[in-house]
Parts: C-alpha cells; sequence; structure tokens
C-alpha cells in the first residue's frame, strides 16, 4: 500500500495525500444476520480535504449512516467493519506508533483500522466528533447538558495536555463513560472552568440564557435546542472531523437554516473538516464543496459540486437531481426515483450494476458491473457507470422488461420498477 496518491484520477487509491484529513480506502461494513449476510457498505473510497465540507448523499439504505459509524469504529452487532483502510492524519500519533509491528503508518498519517480499540475510541471527540439526527441519543437524560458538555471540554483538554500519551487519552474516554452512563456524578469531575466553556459553547450555538440552561436536563430542551447542544458538545473537543449525520432533517425549516449557516460558519472559523450526510441536495448545493453519491453501499459518483450537479454523469445522480425542481430551494427534499433500493442481502445481489434494473439507461454493458471511472476531462470526476466514457446510444437499450419482475416478485410494489422509462 505504498504506491503514490495519483492525483488527477477521481477515484482516490493508495495513501494519502497531504491535505488530506481522512483517506478512506475500500471500506466495506457487513451485517451478518438471520436473513443473510447484509452489504451495507461496500468498498467506499474518499478523501476528506483540509477545511473542506464533503456531501454524502443517496435514498435511504444506500449506506450513509453506516459509511459514518464505519469511519468512528461505531458500528453495533451484527455488524462489522470487515475491510479497507481509514487513514487519519495525526503526526503525533504517526510518531507513537511508527515502527509498531501491526499499526500501518505512512507519514503523518495512521491507519486506525489498524490501532488498538482503546486508542481509537480515544480520538472521539478531541479528534472525531458525530452528530446524529436524534439528539436523545447523544445524551444521557439523567445528566445535566452543561455537565455533558462540560465533560467532553475536560476530556478534549486532557487530550491537548498530554497529546503523545495514549494512556492518558484512554483515560480520559473511560470517564467520559462514566459520566455518560451515570454511574459517576458527574458535578465532582467536571471543573468549574469546563462548565464555564459549555455555557459558552451553548451561547455561541444560539442557546438563549446559556448561564441558566447548563443547568437543565436534556428533557428541558426542545428538539431544534437540544440539536445545537448536541452541535456544542461535538465543538466542545476541538475535533479535526466533525461527521454530521442529517444533522437538521428533524428540524423544521427555518431552524435547519439556521442550524446549518451555523455549522458553516463555525467551519470556517476553526477551519475543521466536515462529512455532510444528508438526504437533502439542496443543503448540499448550499453547504459543500464535493459530494459523494451512494448507492447499494457504493459510491457511485464523486466530484466537485458543480461537476456532480451539472456534468452529471451517473443516471441516479440525474434522478436525484430530476426529482427536485429547484437545488437552490432548500426546502426541495429527494422524491423517490421509480423503483426499489435494491436488496444488500449478499446471496441475493447481482453482479451488476445495482441500479441497472431502475435506470432508463440500462444497456447490454450494465450487466457487468462497472468500474469507476474517470470522467473525461475532470480529473476529479469520477462515476460507477459505463456512461463515464462512452455516449449514451439508444440502440444499446435493454429491453424495458428486460428486469421486469425479475428479483423482486414477493414485493406489492415491484411493478413500479418496470416503468423506469419515464425517470427522466
Ligand atoms: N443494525 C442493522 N442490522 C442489519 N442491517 C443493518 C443495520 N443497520 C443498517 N443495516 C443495513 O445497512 C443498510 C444501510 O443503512 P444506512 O443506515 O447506512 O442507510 P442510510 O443511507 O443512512 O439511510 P437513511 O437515509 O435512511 O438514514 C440498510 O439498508 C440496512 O440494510
Ligand atoms: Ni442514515
Amino acid at each position: 500500500m505504498s504506491d503514490a496518491f495519483e492525483t488527477g484520477d477521481a477515484t482516490p487509491t493508495g495513501t494519502p495525500g497531504p491535505d488530506d484529513v481522512l483517506s478512506v480506502r475500500d471500506l466495506s461494513t457487513r451485517f451478518f444476520t438471520e436473513e443473510g449476510q447484509i452489504n451495507a457498505v461496500e468498498s467506499v473510497s474518499f478523501d476528506l480535504r483540509e477545511d473542506e465540507i464533503l456531501g454524502v448523499v443517496g435514498e435511504s439504505g444506500s449506506g450513509k449512516s453506516v459509511t459514518a459509524l464505519s469511519l468512528v469504529d461505531l458500528v453495533e452487532t451484527p455488524g462489522r467493519v470487515t475491510a479497507g483502510e481509514v487513514w487519519y492524519r495525526d503526526p503525533d500519533l504517526a510518531e507513537e506508533f511508527s515502527g509498531n509491528d501491526g499499526v500501518r503508518v505512512d507519514g503523518d498519517h495512521v491507519d486506525l483500522r489498524t490501532v488498538p480499540p482503546s486508542v481509537r475510541r480515544s480520538l472521539r471527540g478531541p479528534s472525531f466528533s458525530v452528530i446524529f439526527q436524534d439528539p436523545m441519543s447523544s445524551f444521557n437524560p439523567s445528566i445535566t447538558v452543561g455537565e455533558q458538555i462540560a465533560e467532553a471540554v475536560e476530556v478534549q483538554r486532557r487530550a491537548r495536555a498530554n497529546p503523545r500519551s495514549t494512556r492518558s487519552r484512554t483515560q480520559g474516554y473511560g470517564l467520559g463513560k462514566y459520566l455518560l452512563d451515570g454511574i459517576v456524578p458527574g458535578r465532582d469531575y467536571t471543573s468549574e472552568g469546563s462548565m464555564e466553556r459549555a455555557a459558552e459553547l451553548l451561547g455561541q450555538v444560539g442557546i438563549p440564557d446559556p448561564e441558566e440552561r447548563v443547568d437543565e436536563y436534556p428533557g428541558q430542551f426542545s428538539g431544534g435546542m437540544l440539536q445545537r447542544a448536541m452541535i456544542a458538545q461535538a465543538l466542545a473537543g476541538e475535533p479535526d472531523v466533525l461527521i454530521a449525520d442529517e444533522p437538521t432533517t428533524a428540524l423544521d425549516v427555518t431552524i435547519q437554516a439556521q442550524i446549518l449557516n451555523l455549522l458553516k460558519e463555525i467551519q470556517a472559523d476553526r477551519g475543521m473538516s466536515i462529512v455532510l450526510i444528508t438526504h437533502d441536495l439542496g443543503v448540499i448545493a448550499e453547504m459543500c464543496d464535493r459530494v459523494c453519491v451512494m448507492y447499494a453501499g457504493e459510491v457511485v459518483e464523486r466530484g466537485t459540486l458543480d461537476s456532480v450537479f451539472e456534468d452529471t454523469v451517473h443516471p441516479y445522480t440525474q434522478g436525484l437531481l430530476g426529482s427536485i425542481p429547484d437545488v437552490d430551494d432548500p426546502q426541495a427534499r429527494l422524491k423517490p426515483i421509480t423503483g426499489n433500493v435494491p436488496s444488500l442481502v449478499d446471496a441475493e445481489m447481482d453482479d451488476r450494476c445495482y441500479f441497472a434494473d431502475r435506470c432508463p439507461k440500462a444497456m447490454d454493458a450494465c450487466l457487468d458491473k462497472p468500474p469507476e471511472a474517470t470522467v473525461a476531462d475532470a480529473a476529479d470526476h469520477g462515476a460507477k457507470c459505463v456512461l463515464a466514457d462512452r455516449e449514451y446510444d439508444p440502440a444499446d437499450a435493454l429491453p424495458d422488461d428486460y428486469f421486469g419482475g425479475s428479483g423482486d416478485a414477493a414485493d406489492p410494489d415491484a411493478e413500479a420498477a418496470t416503468d423506469g422509462g419515464d425517470g427522466e
């Protein structure tokens, strides 16, 4: 894995470049369920550059959240990351582990999949933070919001004070876990200074009367306020990378816009990198520098915002874009493309383009799985589609009923899959 990063190729391969805060390579995550093996994330690769917002978009079930969880090692049983590399740029960590057998280090980057789990955990907060759609999942209902944010501040301060010591990081996290589990009452462990910082952070995310609200419990916050508090908690660690999974989906439009603006301001202020997961192409257009489009666990198109939105290659991306009238309208949401999201059960996955049965441009060539190809004249634009390097010729189209009834006979909506021809 020591080939140099190839610039000019849309598909990220090889080891990370100096501007990559995070370089993900061939990451795969499976769930081992009674129904069989579910290929939720399938060989996903991408680079997250310094100071950018990378959007991840796709229909429900396309693997966005599982990808996010895989990055921070939070996939729960019966799921497991089964393959891949997660290169994180951290010179201290790289130095700490260089020469350590079994840990892959490349310059300033460390493959987090090879470091001990305790070290991965210790990076959550000071290096990576995740904000989820449901803020209740991030807060313990029986500890005040202020204490929980203050605790994140403390973890960060300990990590900063002694960045090279894996031991201190791990202890920091361990304490945090106790607090979150409610085993140890927080008051004794959070200093006045970190409580003040917590109030300051709540103020920064637009919570009125933060000095009073630090002492309230999560249940006393409205949904929008708790979402803000969760952002404050995520920022408390001053992470390099913020992963925001549908951070505003549950909120009404006005608050949604406020929170997105807030995220954008904070990102610019602090020079963080953000992975922003959303259904909402309006949000992507508003916020992101580059985009990954996911389908059936794979990244099927990637590139700068302009290249993906304006020189769209993949008919799936076209479908997503075509399903909203105006990408500048922040209220626009993805409307479903005709047909169904494919089964991700390993045994039911055909070895062809997973979108072919819903694709208005499906051809013979789509019956073999297309590799990701760089789009002509656009070094940073790639698509897993035969149309990346050839024109569509209607003469090559598969017959309309080619996939008719196959595979999803048990599905009551199956007939929708056969009228995909008017998807454009
Ligand atoms: N706990 C689980 N057990 C089994 N399968 C799971 C589990 N969690 C996720 N999956 C599988 O992983 C696939 C991807 O799910 P994921 O939550 O990443 O989709 P998503 O793109 O985030 O969708 P949404 O937009 O609805 O949040 C799902 O279709 C499902 O099959
Ligand atoms: Ni999700």
